[in-house]
């Protein structure tokens, strides 16, 4: 049994059928990764997870019970959080107030941005931040603004903020996208720590190969909205069935 359980899952966009009878497990504390080409359907299915889309028909089940129509924030309370494409991160704010947001939020239920001009006197959230902080390696950046950071070191507060919420299923959309060699491989390391040292299942939709066999478990490949192959990484490589997905891109 899997922690999410995506049974038969279908989406349609006018005649287009965007994922057609999906079927996939995602084990607890493993990193799965959803590849495929260009169109493959991995979006719509990641927003299928996080109620920004309803399937047509099919289940989605996390941790026994259904996500299907509830909304994002409740299936992030239910435990899921993810990490966007673009880093969804305040530019003008520190390092230290946007690891502040999340924790005030879960806490409160809400943010309110005066919660971060009382924070002096919030020794518990403050020590919170500080401990992530040092988690992710960036205590030493707290003071610094975030646009100021490197693509790396924001997509590293923000998968930081991300796990404030101590979420058991992290979801990360392309989480090198657009990345340096450098910054990809910072991303890698993160996510590798974070995969050893947490009790958490980490399921990542990407292209960067280097970056899937690095970190996945097991691997699924989407073609046309359908699963092609789900296996260990070492058996998706040479599969022929998942060259031919690509049509001569890298698998
Ligand atoms: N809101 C929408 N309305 C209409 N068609 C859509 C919509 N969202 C996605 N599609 C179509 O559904 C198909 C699957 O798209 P999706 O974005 O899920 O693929 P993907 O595998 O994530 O692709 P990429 O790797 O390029 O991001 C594509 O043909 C896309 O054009």
């Amino acid at each position: 049994m899997g922690i999410l359980e995506v049974k038969n899952v279908s989406k349609n966009f006018g005649g287009l059928k965007a994922l057609n009878n999906v079927t996939l497990d995602v084990r607890e504390n493993t990193v799965h990764a959803i590849i495929g080409p260009n169109g493959a359907g991995k979006s719509t299915l990641l927003n299928c997870l996080v109620g920004k889309l309803i399937p047509d028909t099919g289940s989605v089940m996390f941790d026994g019970q259904s996500v299907l129509g509830r909304k994002p924030f409740e299936i992030n309370q239910m435990g899921i959080s993810r990490v966007f494409q673009t880093p969804e991160i305040f530019g003008d704010l520190t390092v230290m107030e946007n690891m502040l947001i999340p924790i005030f939020a879960r806490r409160d239920g809400a943010f309110r941005m005066h919660a971060i001009e009382s924070v002096a006197h919030e020794s518990a959230v403050l020590e919170q931040a500080e401990k992530m902080l040092i988690d992710m390696k960036m205590i030493d950046k707290r003071h610094m603004h975030a646009a100021s950071m490197s693509r790396g070191d924001k997509r590293r507060l923000e998968i930081g903020m991300c796990l404030s919420q101590e979420p058991r299923l992290l979801l990360l959309d392309e989480p090198t996208a657009g990345m340096a060699r450098a910054d990809t491989n910072n991303t890698i390391d993160l996510l590798k720590q974070i995969k050893a040292e947490r009790d958490i299942t980490i399921a990542i939709i990407e292209h960067d190969m280097h970056v899937v066999f690095s970190l996945a478990d097991r691997i699924t490949v989407l073609a046309q909205g359908t699963p092609l192959v789900e296996d260990e990484p070492q058996n998706i490589r040479g599969n022929p069935k998942v060259r031919e997905a690509y049509l001569g891109e890298t698998a």
